[in-house]
């Protein structure tokens, strides 16, 4: 465990440097810059000027060298006997001159009976050790405080490791929650995670336990999942159901530092876990520090690999048995090196998953457990309209909720509060000073009422449940919320047709009505195309290519860039297959359009003029005077509020108005 010495070590090293340095500099002061400065107070004159000096009696003492005869004023004379402060030996009358020899055989005579002091050596200063002090000590002494202070507030940028001089013993408070204060019971749904992690609060009670039967816990583990799903929660809730101290950092703050300090700072970090054991080692976003190495030999970040090396080195270093347990959290798992994951290491995976309707029922219930609730509360309507959201953002919800109530003067929350709420978490807040013309309002109208009218003449699709056109901060002009009434997990292959026409609905109103097409549509575009492309490539949904995979997933929680494996051919193939299934579908909703005109017409004009109208109001007109009204009331279909779901409208029309 060559890192316990290693961590002191390395700042007495520096120490070492850092006062070589200052010696050479008061060196190179004393035997070049002093002479060379006093050589420059040094006048030189002619012999007769000498000579004249001296009968006028302002020389007071001379020096012979082999070379040239230096000589001094009086003032001088009495500074180097010590009896004039030195501050005043710069002054204009104390010169040092200098002249020729020439041969002048009565000048001792001369300087004898003159009284004047001659010598072939220059009289030292008075006082050595003045001397030595002024030369030698104080610069030295001025360096090194000026080193500490300099020292001291690069430490306080690093964040506060404390002395630089001791880099290895910054202080435990940056990272240790002694009581995280949070427990099993603050996490919701996660039922899979928190049974993983229930062997690792039972290992942190009982560590004997498992050393007498001989059985190793992993010293790692990597909860994976999209953000905002309860992992940092996680991880604090397992070091508060343990009662051990949680250490906490964040890999991007192993990378911020100077070269050298990544590491340092996880010897640091492992050192203070060894001491506290049993505790908790998080470390968030690991993938900033853990990214593959590159083997490509010149790597730009030699830091980020330096931090990585000694984490891998402190991990099999440790010993497992002690109760140091380290729980890390990615949204990037394929981007993580290998060594990460090997044995030993974190070898254990627990992944935290985006909460289902029940998990985010349960999420809303924990969060609300502090909040005034009306009688009206519907969890179950608010997690079903809430698909895809994370603990995060539902426990954001709650907060909205209540802040809202809090604005109108209530003194408690109803269900309108979480409705508005999960809009403004979905598409932000209302812009009721959005100055949107008559002419735009009547064209948004219109696309949502043709995404709404399509969604509900065809059969797997979910039934539409808001409908509106007040603009939202996000820049959307409106949209058209679509709930599922259950879970949902599967999508049949109708099914995915049918969102691409819902998606193109908007569009094709636009152009059936007012022959004219605007930039609204654009993420309805996006998100059709993106459908299309994943029907082909990684659902083999499609009748050319079958069941190849022709795409993979780069990134399987974070938006899902993918990039296509396949030849150029293929992909041309692909992209074509793409652009006939999108037309196709919007072939088909123009059509529905177009048999449906009346309804569009009437639906709209009412959207125009309530500006937001719910699902129950738009299936009463839709289905006035029709008999087959009943067909669609009788598919009911699981939940998935389609993100087109709730399509934002950005586009130039909202941009024009903001
Ligand atoms: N399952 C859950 N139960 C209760 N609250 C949750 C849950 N998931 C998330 N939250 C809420 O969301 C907040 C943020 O979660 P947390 O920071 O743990 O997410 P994370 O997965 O670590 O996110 P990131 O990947 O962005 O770091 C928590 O403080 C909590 O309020
Ligand atoms: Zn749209």
């Amino acid at each position: 465990m060559g890192m316990k010495e290693d961590g002191p070590k390395r700042p007495n090293k520096k120490l070492l440097y850092y006062y070589g340095i200052i010696l050479l500099i008061t060196i190179l002061l004393n035997a070049l810059v002093m002479p060379a400065l006093a050589e420059r107070s040094v006048t030189e004159v002619t012999y007769d000027t000498f000579l004249e000096m001296l009968d006028k009696g302002e020389v007071a003492g001379v020096k012979r060298d082999s070379d040239k005869l230096s000589f001094w004023t009086q003032d001088v004379q009495q500074a180097l006997n010590g009896q004039l402060s030195l501050k005043n030996l710069n002054s204009e009358n104390l010169k040092i001159y200098k002249t020729g020899l020439w041969p002048d055989d009565d000048l001792t005579a001369r300087l004898k009976n003159a009284g004047i002091s001659f010598s072939e050596e220059i009289p030292t200063q008075a006082s050595p050790l003045q001397n030595f002090i002024f030369n030698w000590v104080l610069p030295i002494l001025m360096f090194v405080v000026i080193g500490q202070i300099l020292s001291k507030s690069m430490a306080k940028r690093m964040g506060g490791m404390g002395n630089a001089m001791t880099f290895g013993k910054s202080n435990a408070k940056i990272y240790a929650e002694t009581e995280t204060g949070k427990t099993f019971a603050d996490v919701a749904g996660q039922e899979e995670a928190k049974e993983a992690l229930k062997e690792i609060v039972d290992f942190l009670h009982n560590p004997q336990k498992y050393a007498d039967i001989g059985a190793v816990l992993p010293k790692g583990a990597l909860l994976v999942g999209p953000p905002g799903t309860g992992k940092t929660l996680l991880a604090k809730a397992v070091a508060g159901e343990a009662h051990v101290p949680f250490f906490s950092i964040s890999g991007s703050e192993f990378v911020e530092m100077f070269v050298g300090m990544g590491a340092a700072k996880v010897r640091d970090l492992f050192k203070q876990a060894n001491e506290k054991a049993p505790c908790i080692v998080f470390i968030d976003e690991i993938d900033t520090i853990g990214k593959k190495r590159d083997g490509s030999g010149f790597s730009g970040n030699d830091e980020r690999e330096q931090t990585l090396n000694q984490l891998l080195t402190e991990m099999d270093g440790f010993d497992g048995r002690k109760g140091v347990v380290i729980l890390a959290a990615t949204n990037r798992p394929e981007s993580l090196d290998k060594a990460l994951l090997r044995p030993g290491r974190f070898d254990r995976r627990i992944p935290v998953e985006l909460p289902d309707l029940k998990g985010r029922v349960a999420i809303l219930k924990v969060h609300a457990k502090n909040v005034k609730l009306g009688s009206d509360i519907d969890f179950d309507a608010i997690g079903r309209a809430t698909s895809g959201a994370s603990g995060a953002e539902l426990a954001n919800i709650i907060n909205e909720g209540a802040l809202r109530a809090v604005r109108q003067g209530r003194a408690f929350v109803t269900q309108a509060d979480l409705e508005e709420s999960v809009e403004v978490v979905i598409a932000g807040y209302q812009r009721k000073d959005a100055a949107v013309s008559m002419n735009e309002k009547r064209i948004v109208s219109y696309h949502e009422v043709g995404h709404a009218l399509v969604a509900a003449c065809q059969s797997h699709s979910a039934p539409v449940h808001k409908i509106t056109i007040i603009p939202r901060t996000s820049g959307a002009l409106g949209y058209t919320m679509q709930v599922e009434e259950g879970e949902r997990f599967l999508m049949s292959k109708e099914e995915a047709l049918n969102k691409i026409a819902t998606l193109t609905g908007g569009r094709a109103a636009e152009e059936f009505i007012f022959h004219s097409i605007t930039t609204g549509a654009s993420n309805d575009i996006e998100q059709a195309t993106k459908l299309a492309r994943a029907m082909i490539t990684r659902y083999g949904m499609s009748s050319q290519f079958g069941m190849v995979a022709l795409e993979t997933v780069n990134n399987q929680y974070l938006g899902g860039d993918t990039s296509m494996v396949c030849s150029p051919e293929t992909a041309r193939l692909v992209d074509e297959e793409v652009v006939s299934i999108v037309k196709q579908q919007y072939a088909k909703a123009m059509q529905i359009l177009k048999d449906n005109a009346a309804k569009l017409n009437e639906i709209a004009a009412y959207l125009l003029e309530r500006e937001t109208i719910t699902g129950e109001e738009f299936m009463e007109i839709l289905n006035a005077g029709k008999e087959n009204a009943e067909e669609r009331a009788e598919a009911p279909k699981p939940e998935e509020m389609q993100a087109a779901e709730s399509g934002q409208e950005n586009g130039a029309a909202a941009e024009q108005n903001s």
